[in-house]
This record gives C-alpha cells, sequence and structure tokens, in this order.
C-alpha cells in the first residue's frame, strides 16, 4: 500500500521499522510504547484503563467497534491509551445497550487510531523483538520525519506518568453506611476496582498518589488499598510514595495491592522490578495459586513485574501466585501480617472472575479486625 492513498495511516516503530493501515480516528500523529492487548472484547473498559496512559494500544481481536460503546463499561473519565492501532473496524455497531458507536466515541476523545493494519505482523514483530517505542500518524507526515520522531519519544524504562492520571482531589465511592472502610491510594485506579469493593460493603475514600500516612488513617479505615497505574514503578520513588507505602506496611491494617500497587509493596520493601520484553496484557493468562494449589485463568496488563529472587530471599515476604506461562511472579503476601498483592488484576474489566476471591479476602481480612 503507498502512504500517498488518501486517509492512509502510518505506524513507525523506534527501530525503523514501517507498517502502513487507514485513519478511523482524528488526523494527528501520537506516540508512546506499542503493545499488544489480546482480549478478545472490552476494548473500551482497555481504552479507559489509566494503566495504559502513554501506551498504543494494538489490539489482536479480528473486530473492534461491533458492539459500540457505553458510558457504564468504562474505567475512567475518558479514553487513556495513547494511539489504537486494529485490524477491522466496525462502522456500524449492534448491541441492545450500547448507546453510540466507537468512530464517534474515539472522535469525542480526539484519538488518533489506525485500522486494517496488519496486526498478526506486527503482534508477532513485537513480541519477537520486545516492547518499543513507536509514532503513529494520520495526518501525513513524512516517513523520515517520523523516524526521526520516534527518536524523541521517552523511554518507558524509568518513565513516571501515574501523577498524571492520579486524582487531583480525594473522592467518595459506594455507600457511606457501608460496613467497611477502606482508604484507596490513586496511582490511575479502574473504577471497577471500586465498583467491586463497593459491592462488598465498602465505602472508599480515594486519594491522591501524593497523600501522607496520616492522612489515609484520618478517614479512620478498616483497611488500605494499593491501586493500578501506569509507567514504570521504580519511577515513583522520587516523588516520595515509598516512605508512605513502609509506612502502610509497618502498620497493622489490612493491605491489598493491584498491579502497580503490588510492585510498590514491593519496592518500599527492597524488593525490586525489573522491565519485561512485552509484558503481559489480555484475559487469559494462567495463574496458579500457591497457596490453595488452584489456577486461575486471568486478566492482565503490565510490563514490570518483581524480581522473583527479591521475593524468595525476602524474610518477611512469600510468593503466593505464580505465572505459567513465564514463571513470574503473580501474587506475593506477608507472612506475619494482612498484606497480599497480585500482579494481574483480579477486577478483571474485561476478563474472567476467577480472582474476585481477593477481593472477598481483603474484606475477610478487615472483618477479622472487628
Ligand atoms: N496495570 C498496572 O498497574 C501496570 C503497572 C505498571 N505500569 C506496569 O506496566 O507493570
Amino acid at each position: 500500500m503507498e502512504y500517498n492513498q488518501r486517509d492512509t495511516a502510518v505506524i513507525v516503530l523506534k527501530d525503523g521499522t514501517v507498517f502502513y493501515g487507514k485513519s478511523v480516528g482524528i488526523k494527528g500523529t501520537a506516540y508512546g510504547e506499542i503493545c499488544f492487548n489480546t482480549g478478545m472484547t472490552g476494548y473500551q473498559e482497555i481504552f479507559t484503563d489509566p494503566s495504559y496512559y502513554g501506551q498504543i494500544m494494538l489490539s489482536t481481536t479480528a473486530h473492534i467497534g461491533n458492539y459500540g460503546v457505553n458510558v457504564d463499561e468504562v474505567d475512567s473519565d475518558g479514553i487513556k491509551i495513547a494511539g489504537l492501532v486494529c485490524k477491522n473496524f466496525s462502522y456500524n455497531h449492534s448491541r441492545a445497550n450500547s448507546e453510540s458507536d466507537l468512530f464517534d466515541y474515539l472522535d469525542k476523545h480526539q484519538l488518533v487510531a489506525i485500522s486494517d493494519v496488519d496486526t498478526r505482523a506486527l503482534t508477532a514483530y513485537i513480541r519477537d523483538n520486545g516492547a518499543m517505542n513507536a509514532v503513529i500518524s494520520t495526518d501525513g507526515k513524512p516517513i523520515d520525519e517520523l523516524r526521526e520522531l520516534v527518536k524523541e519519544v521517552p523511554s518507558m524504562d524509568g518513565l513516571e506518568l501515574a501523577s498524571k492520571v492520579s486524582t487531583k482531589e480525594a473522592y467518595f465511592f459506594g455507600d457511606e453506611n457501608a460496613t467497611y472502610k477502606v482508604s484507596a491510594l490513586d496511582f490511575g485506579i479502574k473504577t471497577n476496582i471500586l465498583r467491586c469493593l463497593a459491592e462488598r460493603d465498602c465505602y472508599v475514600k480515594v486519594f491522591p498518589y501524593n497523600s501522607s500516612y496520616e492522612e489515609l488513617l484520618a478517614f479512620n479505615p478498616d483497611g488500605i488499598f494499593l491501586s493500578n497505574g501506569p509507567g514504570d514503578p521504580s519511577a515513583l520513588g522520587k516523588l516520595g510514595v515509598l516512605p508512605v507505602v513502609e509506612s502502610i506496611l509497618g502498620g497493622d491494617l489490612p493491605v491489598f495491592g493491584i498491579c502497580l500497587g503490588h510492585q510498590l509493596i514491593g519496592l518500599s520493601k527492597g524488593i525490586n522490578t525489573f522491565k519485561m520484553f512485552s509484558g503481559h496484557r489480555g484475559v487469559n493468562h494462567p495463574i496458579l495459586n500457591t497457596i490453595s494449589g488452584k489456577g486461575e485463568i486471568t486478566s492482565q496488563n503490565h510490563g514490570f513485574a518483581v524480581i522473583k529472587e527479591d521475593v524468595l530471599e525476602h524474610a518477611e515476604f512469600e510468593i503466593s501466585h505464580l505465572h505459567l506461562n513465564d514463571g513470574t511472579v503473580a501474587g506475593m503476601q506477608m507472612k506475619d501480617k494482612d498484606v497480599f498483592s497480585v500482579q494481574y488484576h483480579p477486577e478483571s474489566s474485561p476478563g474472567p472472575h476467577d480472582s474476585r476471591y481477593l477481593f472477598d479476602q481483603f474484606v475477610s481480612n478487615m472483618g477479622k479486625k472487628e
């Protein structure tokens, strides 16, 4: 396909490789780390997941847009991905409870989006060469200019993004007469995590990422939650987050961390993180709960992970979950405290509900304190 065709769009990878497609969003140029998600449904939840902030989403599913959009299916106040790359884009949608079509939604949120890409070839390329920066363009910029532009895109390694999606002001979620009160530290929290807590009789106060331990305690919580979020977890050290997490772990309240929250629990205790080759993003990742011996099919979205040896050598922690594809740490817990965390997404929006029991475990830990 020639780039000078009308509506033709282009993807330029950091190493100079080029893929072509057609524009289905606004005319513009967007950049970020390109990563692929293998989920076959749940595109609206994925696009609005704050953990994807700064990343270009390459969807491996064959159709995007065919069931429209619904405001109840968002995981934040708007689209958070930096751009979209897909195979077939459906301008028609068909579903009883869809409110509008994806095309209008992308336009409303001013997203650069490209369809008709050979997504299988591009995914295989990233799988074999690792997650990498990319520029996607639908406004006719010459390839040479885009090859220069992609060199300027900041590396995800060391990039701090959580402060950009965390709430500016504390807010409440759920019924104020609920049995349990939870203070949640927000690094880009997915709304479905709040829904899962509220459904389990929790009233949640969501705090900005730079809140102090004292501010979290002033809500008089029964437990503390550490959220998911975008970027390199180790970059949050410079924002002073780790001493707050250390104080939380030093207290006696039950603690639950998901994804970035899990990584921060580790970092605050000297368990380091590393950048994975291409990360885990999809809705069918197999996990072994090493405590119960049971398997779980899980929803995942991460590009960093804690170093396994650091957990194994740590006196206070033990591994609770392992990723069965590559043996990476998928969950850990403190041996003598009600502190546990997982690298994956039990709120699973989208994804199977196998791991929702972790919310029950957190609530049950809070119940023990009564
Ligand atoms: N979903 C998340 O919280 C992701 C955590 C972190 N940004 C990572 O990519 O590993």
